[in-house]
């Protein structure tokens, strides 16, 4: 590996301890030697042990002049040299950078540094700063939404205490809006937020906090743009704005999903060093009109009966899941109708290969470039029109249909509904369960928890897709006013109730589309970006 050139070199003093301080363009590293005597063989030859840290430049999330310590806290002896050579010492910065500590979570330390002289000092925090100013992928201003009533209704406190004294120390600014009611957020970036002033948005909340925010920054893009959300063969132009979660919600699927954590610290840190890891959108259509976007679970039949049960339990808070799972489960439905899918064969990976979708993954590198897709589009629209033929299409009888545009891990099912889902490789994995008795279903959803396959059963099939379609075998019923409205939580069965002359069939489920329930149950899906 070349070596890089060393942009400053000192010797500065850490607590009491002495310690030569590196800086090149990519790594800060300090190493300090300590002198000890060590008696061999009768003579006492003075041996040198190095303890040498470090920190990637990317990841220092500030310097600067270290505040005083004032505070009388030296009981032990090492703390009294420290505070000793600190008077000596008075001119010091500190450095916080990322720590990385057990599985995938993130703390920020300090390092503080001792100099010489103030010139000394002031030169390194001005080199530092430098360096850090060309990291250009940084967010500088970030408007915040906060959901105070989501997971543990949590989400301003959490903000308060964990993530804003971070962006502060960071130096980043932010808007803050604290939601006062469901869609404040959708409606204020669709219609109102002056986006040009901002790096990114950061969601405080959950994954329906999350869905609120994709779709008013998603929508807002494509009016901006002229690109009607109607068409579902319209290319989606992809936003400008980075959205960064802060996990407050009760699942935080998404989150735990994309940072392998769901860590308020950990995600705040991620947004701080500009990280970033783009993501797959699917458009949900029925019958030409616009419904939804999803980005992790587009399920109908389970986990679509789980959504509508739970959010008649909402005052349970997280719990509610649970209690809902267990019910849904000792109901055994099973849904009658016909799913068709596009199959993804040019994709490098597989549902089965056991390949984890991570931050640089090369599947997601080599998905198809938007000129590759807008010519398989049309071979596939020609192969539609003349047979059908590159169209798959099953008849069944479904306990669950599945579409899971990544792995949907979440701390309940670590490995997710399909652990090797991508991120972002154009492609969303459809799991069908078909029919099966309660003890075989049982097993099946055992092995979202265990190291087994959860795909190696007879009645449960995997296919990697890039279009899908679903018509129920009973005629659902239609009213198509408002539909491309968001749904209200209350579920299919209330909606219906509401309408006159509209008989709901117990023959249908609804769809769980990322959190919130469809109004329609026959639907188009297909990949936006
Ligand atoms: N001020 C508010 N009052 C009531 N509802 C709100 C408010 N702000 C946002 N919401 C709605 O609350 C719903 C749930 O929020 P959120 O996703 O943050 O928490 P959750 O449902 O507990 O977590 P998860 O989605 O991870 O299960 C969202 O669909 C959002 O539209």
């Amino acid at each position: 590996m070349e070596k890089q050139a060393i942009l400053l070199s000192s010797k500065l003093f850490q607590k009491h301890r002495q310690v030569e301080v590196v800086l090149n363009r990519s790594f800060l590293a300090w190493k300090e030697i300590e002198k000890s005597r060590k008696r061999s063989s009768g003579i006492s030859p003075i041996s040198e042990r190095v303890h040498s840290r470090g920190v990637q430049v990317c990841e220092i999330l500030a310097v600067g002049k270290a505040e005083e310590d004032n505070q009388d806290n030296t009981k032990t002896r090492s703390q009294k040299k420290a505070k000793q050579h600190s008077q000596r010492y008075p001119h010091a910065f500190t450095v916080s950078y990322v720590r990385r500590t057990r599985l995938h979570q993130w703390r920020c330390a300090d390092a503080t540094f001792h100099c010489a002289s103030q010139e000394l000092c002031e030169q390194w925090i001005k080199v530092i700063n430098e360096q850090l100013s060309l990291l250009t992928n940084r967010p500088k201003s970030l408007l915040v939404y906060i959901n105070p009533y989501g997971g543990k209704q949590r989400g301003k406190r959490i903000y308060e205490q964990k993530v804003a004294p971070l962006f502060r120390r960071a130096c980043i600014s932010t808007d803050v809006i604290v939601t006062e009611r469901a869609n404040h957020a959708r409606d204020h970036l669709k219609m109102e937020a002056n986006l040009d002033q901002y790096d990114g948005v950061v969601c405080v909340g959950g994954d329906g906090m999350f869905s609120e925010i994709l779709h008013g920054l998603v929508t807002r893009t494509q009016t901006d743009r002229g690109v009607d959300q109607n068409q579902p063969d319209a290319k989606l132009v992809p936003c400008s704005l980075r959205i960064g979660i802060i996990p407050a919600g009760s699942t935080d699927c998404i989150c735990f999903a994309t940072v392998g954590t769901n860590d308020p610290v950990t995600s705040a840190l991620h947004i701080i060093v500009g990280d970033s890891q783009p993501m797959d959108v699917c458009s949900v259509h029925h019958h030409d009109i616009f419904l939804r976007y999803s980005v992790s679970l587009l399920g109908y039949g389970f986990y679509g009966d789980v959504l509508t049960d739970s959010e008649r339990k909402r005052w349970l808070g997280p719990a509610r899941y649970d209690l809902s799972g267990v019910k849904t489960f000792l109901s055994h439905n099973y849904y009658e109708g016909t799913v068709s899918f596009l199959p993804a064969e040019d994709t490098m990976g597989n549902p089965r290969d056991k390949l984890q979708c991570r931050s640089g993954c090369h599947v997601c590198q080599h998905k198809p470039s938007l000129k590759d897709k807008q010519w398989e589009m049309s071979v596939e629209k020609e192969k539609t029109d003349k047979d059908g033929s590159s169209w798959n299409v099953i008849r069944g009888k479904f306990i669950a249909i599945n579409a899971a545009s990544m792995s949907c891990a979440c701390p309940r099912s670590p490995k997710g509904l399909s652990p090797s889902a991508h991120l972002a490789d154009g492609t969303t994995d459809l799991i069908l369960v078909r029919q099966c008795s309660r003890l075989d279903f049982f097993r099946h959803l055992l092995r979202h928890t265990n190291k087994d396959d959860q795909f190696d059963h007879s009645f449960v099939e995997v296919h990697r897709v890039r279009r899908f379609r679903f018509h129920p075998q009973h005629q659902e019923p239609v009213s198509l006013e408002g539909l491309s409205e968001s749904p209200k939580k209350t579920g299919f069965q209330a909606i219906c109730s509401q309408q006159t002359g509209c008989n709901y069939s117990t023959a249908n489920s609804s769809w769980n589309c990322d959190g919130e329930i469809l109004p329609q149950v026959a639907i188009q899906v297909s990949l936006g970006f």
